[in-house]
C-alpha cells in the first residue's frame, strides 16, 4: 500500500469505537437505558455494585455483539471470559469496570469501504463487551463537579482494529461505514451527539518503513466532522514536534471544538496498569453455536450484499448500488419505487437527485420524506410513457413535495404539463419554425449541428415546453432531410 506522505511522514491511525448497544436494559442488570433521564434516576444497586449484588449478563447485549461479528467476518469465541478493569475515576463508584480482556467475545474480522473510488480494508483486532462508567458534570454548579451514574452499566461493544490506516479520509471512511454497519444491523441507535457511537483515534507518525512511532489517543470524538479536523491537527502537531527536536509521549488527549486542537489530558495507562484479572462474579460466557446459527438466519441482509444484488437485477451502476445502500431507508425506498415502476434507473436518479437533494436542504431524513415512494413511482411511470417530460417532471416533483398536489395525473393536468403527443399539430408546429428561420436551416443543410439544436430549440418554445424532445428531433430531421 503506497502511502500519502505529509512532509516525508507517514500517518499510522488505530481505531477504538464504543457502540452503546441498543437494548432496554443495561448489561448486567435490569437498570433502564433510555436517554435522558434526571440524574441517577436509573443506577441500580448492581450497577453501583452494592455489597450482596450479582451482575448478571444481558442476552441482547450478547446477541448485538454476535450480529456485530456476523456482519464482519469475525470469529464468534465459543468461550470469552469478564474481567475487571481497575481505575479510580469519581463516575466509576465500584473501582472497576467490567470489561473483556484477554479472550473477548467477537475476534478479527474487517470492514471494507471505499474512499472514493479507491477500495480500502481495514483489519478488526476484536470486539468486547463493557459496561460504561457514569458521567462527571462539569458545567451544571459554578463551583461543584456533578456525577450522574444513569449511564453507569449501559452496555457497550468496543470495537478494536489494528493501526492499518494511513490518513485521516480513511480514518473518516471507516468510521462512517462502520457507523452504517452497526444502525443498519440495528445494534446501535447511531446517535453520535447522545455518545451512541464515540470513537477514539489512535494516532502516531513514522518515516517511511521506520518501526510504528508513539500514539497519542484522541478521546471521545462525537462528529465526523470533529473527528477530522481533531486527526488532522494531531498528525500537523506531531510532525512539528518531532521536527522540533521532541519526541511523543504515548498519552491521552482532548479535542476541543471551540479551537479545532488536542490537548492531553494524561499520560496513557497501560494494560497492566489496570491489574486486569478475571470477574470472579461472572462464570465465562458460553456462546453455543446453534445461537450463532439463529442469529445469523435472522439477520438482514447487509448494505454491500444489497448492493451487489442491485447491480446484478436491476443492471444499476455500481455507483448508484453503493450510494443507495448508505441507509436502510434510502435503499429500501429506492426498491419500492423501482418495483412499482418498473424502471430502476430511472428511480435511481430520482431518489440519488431530487429526492437526496431535498433531504439534504431540509435537514430531514427519509423517515420524513415528502413524496411517497407510490407517488414517485407514478410519476415515473409518466416520464416513461412519454406524458410529460424530464423538466415537467421536476414540476410534479416540486407540487408533490409542497403538498400542492397528491395525484400524478391531476397535478400534470391542473399545470398544463401533458407533452404533446399529437404529430399533426407537432408537424404544424415544425412546418412553421422551418418557415420562419430560413437562415437556421440554410446553416443546418450546410453542415451546421448548432444550427439545427436552435430549430429544436425554436419548436420547444413554440410548443410551450410541451413537445416531446425524441419526437421534435426525428420529425425536424425528417422534414429538413
Ligand atoms: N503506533 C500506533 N499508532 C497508531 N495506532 C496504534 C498504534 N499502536 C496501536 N494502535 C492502535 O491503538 C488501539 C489500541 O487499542 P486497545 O484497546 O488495544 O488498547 P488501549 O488503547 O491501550 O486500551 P483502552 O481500551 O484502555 O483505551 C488499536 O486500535 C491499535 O490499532
Ligand atoms: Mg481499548
Ligand atoms: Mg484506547
Amino acid at each position: 500500500m503506497t502511502a500519502k506522505l505529509i512532509q516525508g511522514y507517514e500517518v499510522v491511525i488505530g481505531f477504538e469505537t464504543h457502540t452503546q448497544l441498543a437494548t432496554n436494559s443495561k448489561i448486567f442488570s435490569r437498570a433502564s437505558t433510555a436517554f435522558g433521564a434526571e440524574p441517577n434516576t436509573q443506577a441500580c444497586a448492581v450497577d453501583l455494585a452494592l455489597p450482596g449484588t450479582l451482575p448478571v449478563m444481558n442476552q441482547q447485549a450478547v446477541a448485538c455483539a454476535i450480529k456485530l461479528g456476523l456482519a464482519l467476518g469475525s470469529t464468534i469465541a465459543p468461550r470469552s471470559i469478564f474481567a475487571r478493569k481497575n481505575y479510580f475515576y469519581p463516575d466509576l463508584p465500584k473501582g472497576y469496570q467490567i470489561s473483556q480482556f484477554e479472550i473477548p467475545v467477537v475476534q478479527g474480522g474487517e470492514v471494507s469501504f471505499y474512499v472514493g473510488d479507491k477500495p480500502h480494508t481495514v483489519r478488526l483486532v476484536r470486539a468486547h463487551l463493557e459496561e460504561d462508567a457514569g458521567k462527571s458534570v462539569h458545567d451544571q454548579f459554578p463551583t461543584e463537579s456533578g456525577i450522574d451514574l444513569n449511564r453507569a452499566g449501559t452496555p457497550l461493544l468496543e470495537i478494536v482494529t489494528e493501526p492499518d490506516m494511513r490518513s485521516t479520509e480513511e480514518a473518516v471512511a471507516y468510521a462512517k461505514e462502520l457507523h452504517k454497519i452497526v444502525t443498519w444491523i440495528g445494534i446501535c441507535d447511531g446517535n453520535m451527539q447522545e455518545g451512541s457511537f464515540r470513537c477514539d483515534a489512535n494516532v502516531s507518525v513514522r518515516k517511511p518503513g521506520a518501526p510504528l512511532g508513539t500514539r497519542r489517543e484522541i478521546k471521545n470524538l462525537n462528529s465526523f466532522k470533529n473527528m477530522q479536523i481533531a486527526i488532522d491537527y494531531e498528525i500537523r502537531w506531531q510532525i512539528d514536534q518531532i521536527e522540533d527536536g521532541y519526541s511523543i509521549q504515548q498519552a491521552t488527549v482532548l479535542f476541543n471544538p471551540d479551537t479545532g486542537e488536542t490537548r492531553a489530558m494524561r499520560t496513557k495507562e497501560d494494560a497492566a496498569d489496570y491489574r486486569y484479572f478475571p470477574d470472579p462474579d461472572l462464570p465465562p460466557l458460553v456462546v453455543a453455536d446453534s445461537w450463532v446459527q439463529e442469529v445469523k438466519a435472522a439477520m438482514p441482509e447487509l448494505p454491500r450484499a444489497m448492493a451487489a444484488r442491485f447491480v446484478e437485477s436491476y443492471g444499476l451502476p455500481e455507483y448508484d448500488a453503493t450510494t443507495l445502500t448508505q441507509s436502510q431507508d434510502m435503499a429500501a425506498y429506492f426498491e419500492r419505487t423501482a418495483k412499482a415502476c418498473g424502471q430502476a434507473k430511472l428511480a435511481s436518479n430520482w431518489v440519488m437527485g431530487e429526492i437526496s437533494r431535498r433531504l439534504n436542504t431540509e435537514e430531514i431524513g427519509m423517515d420524513a420524506v415528502k413524496v411517497t415512494s407510490e407517488q414517485l413511482a407514478a410519476m415515473i411511470a409518466r416520464i416513461s410513457d412519454g406524458t410529460i417530460s424530464n423538466n415537467a417532471a421536476k414540476q410534479v416533483f416540486e407540487a408533490l413535495w409542497t403538498g400542492e398536489g397528491s395525484d400524478i395525473d391531476a397535478v400534470i393536468e391542473a399545470k398544463g404539463l401533458k407533452q404533446m403527443n399529437d404529430t399533426g399539430a407537432l408537424e404544424a408546429i415544425i412546418d412553421e419554425v422551418i418557415a420562419a428561420n430560413p437562415g437556421n436551416v440554410e446553416q443546418y443543410r450546410a453542415g451546421k449541428d448548432k444550427a439545427f439544436n436552435a430549430l429544436v430549440g425554436q419548436v420547444m418554445k413554440a410548443s410551450k415546453g410541451k413537445a416531446n424532445p425524441a419526437q421534435v428531433n426525428e420529425v425536424l430531421k425528417a422534414k429538413l432531410a
